[in-house]
């Protein structure tokens, strides 16, 4: 998987990822007069149109989305509904899709998230697929037997994973950046996703099995970049959180991979910033972000 999604990057030259993380408070209110908003199914469709309008207005230039459960979870099955359709739609647009799903539990049930989400649950008779993403992220407080089960879902499905090793949240350090035997909890972890993945090498030295690393800590990205250098970093923080600009540099290695920048509230809700349509707002929004990512990357070119 990880080929397929430095090899998206390089096409549209931009290590973004759209962040769909919808919600009906973001609709201007032109669009929001076209739906029932005061029903879950009138929510979703007005969800899965806004989706749509995004993905058509980006799908040039920007090669991946992250589609965020919490925000399909709440409005219960027909957000759910929604999150399937957005999927299938990100699939069709090309994107590289990425569900942020945290997920993790116990080995067995580790088991049955993987087959919900990256692989195929057994039915009498044959497998199906349920919610088929190429990515999800992955929680790794339970261990590495609540983590096996995905990277096993990887191994046979040509899948990949984000492990939670340093997050862009205030309070991450409270737990993450705490010295444990000579070093950081997320330098430990850092650790255990190298070994995790080793069997998942790419032909660009980098594995299916990632890490999560927050745009809002630079100095920690740029010194988990050093320590690890068959991880892919996915980076959300960007934007609405605070994070962007030339800090991002050492998240990039020298040849200018490595890293994938999310961005969701700030593509999203764009319209408030550039005004005009939400959609061409949203594409005036991704490339700004190009703009200054490809600033970064420059900038690590240039020191290696
Ligand atoms: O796993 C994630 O994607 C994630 C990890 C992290 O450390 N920080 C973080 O913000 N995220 C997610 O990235 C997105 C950030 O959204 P914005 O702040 O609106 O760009 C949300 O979907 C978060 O759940």
């Amino acid at each position: 998987m990880i080929d397929r999604l430095i090899e998206a990057i390089e096409a549209k030259k931009n290590p973004t990822v759209l962040g769909l993380d919808t919600r009906i408070e973001y609709f201007p209110e032109k669009f929001a007069s076209g739906f029932d908003l005061t029903t879950f199914s009138g929510a979703a469709d007005g969800i899965i149109a806004y989706n749509k309008a995004l993905m058509d207005a980006l799908f040039g230039t920007v090669p991946a989305v992250k589609i965020q459960l919490a925000y399909y979870e709440m409005y219960g099955l027909e957000g759910l509904r929604a999150f399937a359709e957005t999927i299938g739609y990100a699939k069709k647009k090309g994107f590289v899709v990425m569900v942020d799903g945290k997920r993790n539990d116990i080995g067995a049930t580790a088991t049955a998230y993987a087959a919900a989400y990256l692989g195929e649950t057994p039915l009498a008779g044959e497998n199906a697929r349920a919610f088929d993403a190429d990515y999800l992220t992955v929680n790794p407080y339970l261990g590495s037997d609540g983590v096996l089960p995905f990277v096993e879902a990887c191994k046979a499905q040509d899948k990949g994973i984000f492990v939670l090793v340093k997050t862009s949240n205030p309070s991450s350090g409270q737990l993450q950046d705490l010295v444990v035997e000579g070093e950081s909890i997320y330098q430990r972890v850092g650790r255990l996703v190298v070994e995790w993945g080793k069997e998942l090498i790419g032909k660009y030295g980098y594995s299916d099995v990632g890490a999560v690393v927050g745009a809002t800590y630079p100095e920690q990205g740029a010194e988990l970049r050093r320590l690890l250098p068959s991880v892919f970093f996915l980076v959300p923080g960007y934007g609405a959180q605070g994070g962007g600009g030339k800090e991002l540099a050492g998240c990039f290695d020298g040849s200018g991979r490595g890293a994938i920048v999310n961005a969701s509230r700030s593509l999203l809700c764009a319209y408030k910033k550039h005004g005009g349509d939400f959609d061409e707002a949203a594409f005036a929004e991704a490339k700004r972000m190009r703009e200054d990512l490809a600033e970064a990357v420059a900038l690590r070119r240039e020191r290696s």
